[in-house]
């Protein structure tokens, strides 16, 4: 048992690609916790979808045992947590599990936005920090610049910070010893009641959910029966153990100790991150702050096949259950049959899902326009939370709006400033601050989240070059004069494309909609009229002019076998279509008319 002035919990905080898990591999295999043959890059991303993108979604963790120059054993706890703006509610639970942090700055790049919203995660939770200025073998590096950005920036004493090479090596020594002698060690009461933090959970097929514990106070052994006290559930632990990072049975975890228990658990929604384990028949003090993940971007998910919905109900039926924060129900649409309405915590939550059930269940999709948790409030003064645009109820029963606003951050070269603040402009923002870092600005903006869920990410990186670093918190509901916009194809409602836009801007809006439909619907036999409208007043109208549709017309008799691949490719993309009255419109058209150009 390691005494409690042994064991070190800390996590890592980066922002992406600036070296947080080459450094967690580094130190997993300096201290020879994973032997040499068997290290693979990244080893804590476990996930393809993760190691193709180079993305880390879940939070992960890793025992490491380290004898320190002093020649004390000790233990160290690494969770690791992901980067990414939508999984913030991910990272502030991973971080109170645990005491300190190692701030990995890229020392060629400097302080970047997530830098700053997962170190201030980090002060929220009081953690100690050690800053780690990473990549000092690139000939770049600029260690002094990085370190007084730090101090300045962010405000924290960065003249002890470690020059670090994660990719060869160098400074991971010092890393280490940074860890054990900087980092406060946890406190806890073994005699105590069991009170744990739930820090995550996910779902293995063979061991059903696999629950990642943090002790506070208390032990708890293979066989105790707990309890989580946000829903009153008792469970029967059948085996404990820690990662390395193989999972590995142990008996027992003691005060500050890390490590997960099952009890076959069969849904990953019974485990909410952030609740209070206990023993059953006991009652702790919650620990404060709970509160489940809240779905904010939805959108509907609809086979292309419509003999596939089973197919699709089961893929995400599965996927659900390991995953709390992502929320579905049916939806059925006049233009794309049967679906599901999903929930994400955001677009990088939502692509994910969507690689995974085209990927994983060979489904092809249909995704419609992400849309934002707007409140309709009622002219009789109750209020309801519209989902989805196409059930936005009739006006004349509807009083006013209010649609979700975020913070945003923005860190940018001084070069490409203007071209952020129109972009935040454009997309109705109001500037709440601007300073600069040296030759960065770093700008404040209040936005609209429906501003932004769709393509402004791509859009600020493509204005930027991809310098601009980004990243947003939601800040609460405020009104505005918002109506939904209808799409008709050949006089017909084409509900998917409906959306909520602001009056101001409704005509721009739906007149590059119908422009870009133009170019993306194929022309029919028939004449059809493409237009926008809000409420049944037109405000926008292209017509595609009518051709005859004989694809082989032009191949003048001879050759067959060309005749025949234009046939069959013909018929591939007529898969991908759906028909709307008498009109195919495909797939991709739903996502591209709604791309903005500014
Ligand atoms: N030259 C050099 N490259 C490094 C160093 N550390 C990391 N890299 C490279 O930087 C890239 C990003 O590193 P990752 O460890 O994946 O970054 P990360 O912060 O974990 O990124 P996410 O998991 O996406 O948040 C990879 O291509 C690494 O090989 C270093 O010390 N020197």
């Amino acid at each position: 048992m390691t005494p409690l002035s042994h064991i070190r919990n800390f996590s890592i905080v980066a922002h992406i690609d600036h070296g947080k898990s080459t450094l967690a591999d580094r130190l997993i295999q300096s201290t020879n916790t994973v032997a040499d043959r068997d290290m693979k890059a990244q080893m804590l991303d476990a996930m393809d979808i993760e190691r193709e993108r180079g993305i880390t979604i879940k939070a992960n963790t890793v025992r490491i045992d380290y004898v320190a120059d002093n020649g004390e054993a000790y233990v160290l706890n690494l969770i690791d947590t992901p980067g990414h703006v939508d999984f913030a509610y991910e990272v502030s639970r991973s971080m109170r599990a645990v005491e300190g942090s190692l701030l990995v700055v890229d020392s060629t790049q400097g302080v970047e936005a997530q830098t700053l919203a997962n170190v201030y995660q980090a002060i929220d939770a009081d953690h100690e920090i050690v800053p780690i200025l990473n990549k000092i073998d690139l000939p770049a590096a600029d260690c002094d610049r990085v370190a007084e950005q730090i101090e300045d920036v962010i405000g924290i004493d960065a003249s002890g910070a470690i020059r670090v090479s994660a990719k060869t090596g160098i400074g991971i020594h010092e890393t280490l010893e940074a860890i054990v002698h900087h980092l406060p060690a946890p406190k806890g009461e073994e005699n105590a009641d069991l009170k744990a933090m739930l820090v995550d959970s996910w779902y293995d097929s063979y061991l059903g959910v696999i629950v990642l514990v943090r002790i506070i106070d208390g032990r708890l052994k293979k066989g105790d029966r707990v309890k989580f006290v946000s829903n009153g559930t008792v469970h029967h632990v059948d085996r404990i153990g820690v990662f390395r990072p193989q999972m590995q049975v142990i008996d027992s975890l003691g005060p500050g100790e890390i490590g997960f228990l099952t009890a076959s658990i069969k849904q990953v929604r019974d485990t909410r991150v952030g609740d209070t384990v206990t023993h059953d028949k006991k009652t702790v003090t919650p620990l404060p702050g709970f509160k489940p993940a809240q779905p904010v971007v939805f959108c509907g998910l609809f086979p292309v096949d419509s003999s596939e919905f089973e197919d699709l109900r089961d893929a995400i039926d599965k996927l659900a259950l390991n995953d709390a924060s992502f929320s579905f129900e049916m939806e059925t649409s006049a233009a794309l049959g049967f679906g599901f309405r999903c929930g994400f915590l955001g677009l990088l939550h939502l692509e994910v899902i969507r690689d995974r059930i085209e990927r994983e269940y060979d489904i092809e999709l249909i995704t419609t326009a992400p849309s934002v948790v707007y409140h309709v409030y009622m002219r009789d003064g109750s209020m309801q939370e519209l989902h989805n645009p196409a059930d936005m109820p009739d006006l004349s029963v509807v009083d006013h709006l209010e649609e979700p606003r975020i913070k945003a951050t923005i860190l940018v070269p001084d070069d490409y400033l203007g071209d952020v603040l129109k972009l935040c402009q454009d997309r109705r923002g109001v500037q709440l601050d601007l300073t600069y870092a040296g030759s960065r600005a770093m700008v404040v903006y209040n936005l609209p989240l429906n501003e932004v869920v769709f393509d402004f990410y791509d859009r600020l990186k493509s204005v930027t070059k991809g310098y601009a670093s980004f990243d947003y918190q939601l800040t609460g509901y405020q009104t505005d004069n918002l109506v939904k916009m209808s799409v008709l194809v050949n006089d017909e409602p084409v509900d998917a494309l409906s959306m909520m836009v602001h009056r101001d801007r409704a005509e721009t809006r739906g007149r590059a909609m119908v422009e870009k439909l133009k170019d993306l619907i194929p022309r029919h036999m028939f004449k059809i009229p493409i237009q926008a409208a809000i409420g049944g007043k037109v405000i926008a109208r292209e017509t595609l002019s009518a051709m005859r549709k004989d694809v082989t017309a032009k191949c003048y008799g001879g050759d067959a076998t060309r005749k025949r691949k234009l046939l069959d490719k013909q018929k591939a993309g007529k898969k991908k279509m759906r028909q709307f009255g008498k009109v195919d419109i495909p797939q991709e058209a739903f996502i591209s008319a709604l791309k903005m150009d500014s």
